[in-house]
């Protein structure tokens, strides 16, 4: 028995009835609260599974079997359009919301969930105001253009070639290289040579660098974070631990702000001393931002630990899209033979045994038209792109969507819309040589237009060059027995990549 007195009044209780207690009152908050979800909250219109407008724990286990935008595409052929997907989230795959969600004129904020993702990385992917997102944009210029990027042409051609070099040595010698590995070495080195001015030389070392391994740590830890919102505090809790490994993993952050840091700085130094023959300084990344630190005249310009937030996001956001569209782009040539001779009779007209050249290689109409193919079917980045909607709420489609609701839309789905793409699983560069208008609506392999990838000219041109190469000087290379439809299916951690998790090739000719 428990005794109180409640206005001189005592009162008993038993001791079991207050876990009964509180469990009726728990049993009772959460039926009401499921049943105002279910039928009265402003989202109850919006077709879904119940479960789903209940509780997000389906979207969680889906989420952690790598499964999410499978999932979430099935509810959309079964649903339509627009799913309630969990309690406070729609999936919406009719392209002129999408358009209207990721317009520039009335951006839609990105959710919350991208703070928990890159914790600690204020850099342009992760910045959630508007205002903050479009001042940083501004202080970038024009960077990230086709043109500047051309400068950088040498750097990134040096590695492809290394790479290309790399692969056909293995396979001439019998051996099995794996694609997948071969190109997260290629493009880690380019984008660590243009973003810290220096390359972490994994394809010379054959080896993963550690600060490379400090960054895979810090993705792992952000995705874990975004997806268990509680284990910020418990990662805070757990630091403490004086155990190795824990320390290991609780310092990642600090030693890649180290070698930024310095990294940064030898660049900085080399940018203001050395100039070329016109007086301009080496090209990289970096090379404007870091030039703009000492002009007061500026208005829009980022400080250097900014700078360096944005040369760690770029080794994130740089390398594992480029290896893994790259892998698919290479595996889904070699096993259309028919794809595979028109591409490389397209290279022999065109180039003729001449050097190989982005300038050239662009105006490829069959190349153009198989990347493409490639980024609608197989980009690294299909995945929902959470925004929030903004104050006072707003009409999508028939639905009106009251402000901070999260509002996804995913490649993976626009993609393949049968409505639009003729039968959508197939392969058919073809399609691209006459697109409807509908067919280039709905193509966003590269984000919405307020958040569209900075690095699309980087990424076209690093495919562009690779597809090029290998298919000009690894003329006996295709795919090993061990790469079959089952091991490059997708699993999706908010990119997709190969459920293998590799992509062997070897010598087929
Ligand atoms: C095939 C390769 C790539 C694909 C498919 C891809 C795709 C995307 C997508 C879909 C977004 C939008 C993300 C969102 O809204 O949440 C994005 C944003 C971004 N990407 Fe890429 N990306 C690729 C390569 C690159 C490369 C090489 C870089 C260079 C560092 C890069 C840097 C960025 C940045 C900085 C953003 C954020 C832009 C912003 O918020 O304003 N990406 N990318």
């Amino acid at each position: 028995m428990v005794k109180l007195q409640i206005n001189d009044t005592p009162i008993e209780i038993d001791y079991y009835a207050v876990p009964i207690l509180l469990t009726i009152g728990l049993v009772v908050y959460y039926i009401t609260n499921a049943i105002y979800k279910l039928y009265f909250s402003p989202l109850s219109r919006i077709p879904g599974p119940w479960y789903s407008a209940v509780s997000s724990l389906w979207l969680t286990q889906q989420t952690l079997a790598g499964n999410r935008i499978f999932a979430v595409h099935a509810l959309h052929k079964k649903y339509g359009p627009f799913v309630r997907i969990s309690p406070t989230e729609i999936a919406i795959c009719d392209i002129d919301v999408v358009k209207q969600i990721h317009s520039t004129q009335d951006p839609y904020r990105k959710s919350d969930w991208y703070g928990r993702l890159t914790d600690g990385i204020d850099a342009t992917f992760a910045i959630i105001p508007n205002e903050a997102h479009k001042a940083r944009r501004r202080a970038w210029g024009n960077v990230w253009s086709n043109s500047y990027m051309m400068t950088m042409e040498p750097v990134i051609r040096k590695y492809v070639d290394m790479c290309a070099e790399k692969i056909n040595r293995e396979v001439e010698a019998g051996g099995r290289p794996d694609l997948m590995r071969w190109l997260q070495f290629m493009t880690t080195d380019i984008i660590a040579e243009i973003s810290y001015g220096k390359s972490f030389d994994m394809l010379e070392k054959e080896t993963v660098n550690p600060i490379v391994q400090d960054l895979l740590a810090i993705m792992f830890i952000g995705g874990v974070r975004a997806e268990f919102p509680f284990l910020k505090t418990v990662q805070k809790i757990i630091s403490y631990i004086p155990h190795p490994a824990i320390q290991w993993f609780v310092n990642c952050n600090q030693r890649v702000s180290d070698y930024g840091d310095q990294a940064l700085s030898a660049l900085r130094r080399e940018v203001q001393s050395s100039k070329d023959k016109n007086g301009n300084p080496r090209p990289s990344l970096m090379t404007k931002l870091l030039d703009d630190l000492s002009n007061s005249s500026i208005k829009h310009k980022m400080n250097m630990q900014e700078i360096r937030h944005e040369a760690t996001n770029n080794m994130i956001a740089g390398s594992d899209t480029v290896t893994i569209t790259g892998t698919y782009m290479m595996w889904v040539i070699y096993r259309n033979s028919e794809v595979r001779e028109k591409l490389a009779a397209e290279l022999k007209d065109n180039l003729g045994g001449k050097e190989i050249t982005d300038e050239k290689v662009q105006g490829l109409p069959y190349m153009r038209a198989v990347i493409r193919e490639v980024l609608r079917l197989y980009s690294a980045a299909q995945m929902g792109l959470p925004r929030a909607v903004p104050e006072g709420g707003r009409w999508l489609g028939k639905y009106w969507v009251p402000a901070g609701t999260d509002v996804t839309s995913q490649g993976y789905t626009l993609h393949r819309d049968p409505k639009v793409f003729e039968d959508p699983d197939a392969f058919k560069p073809e399609r691209w040589f006459n697109p409807t208008k509908e067919m280039e609506n709905s193509m966003m392999p590269w984000g919405g237009q307020s958040r569209n990838c900075l690095g699309q000219h980087l990424a076209m041109m690093e495919l562009r060059l690779f597809c090029a190469v290998m298919l000009t000087c690894c003329p006996t290379t295709g795919l090993a027995d061990s790469c079959t439809d089952e091991s490059m299916d997708f699993e999706n951690y908010f990119i997709v990549k190969p459920k293998g998790h590799k992509c062997e090739l070897m010598k087929v000719m």
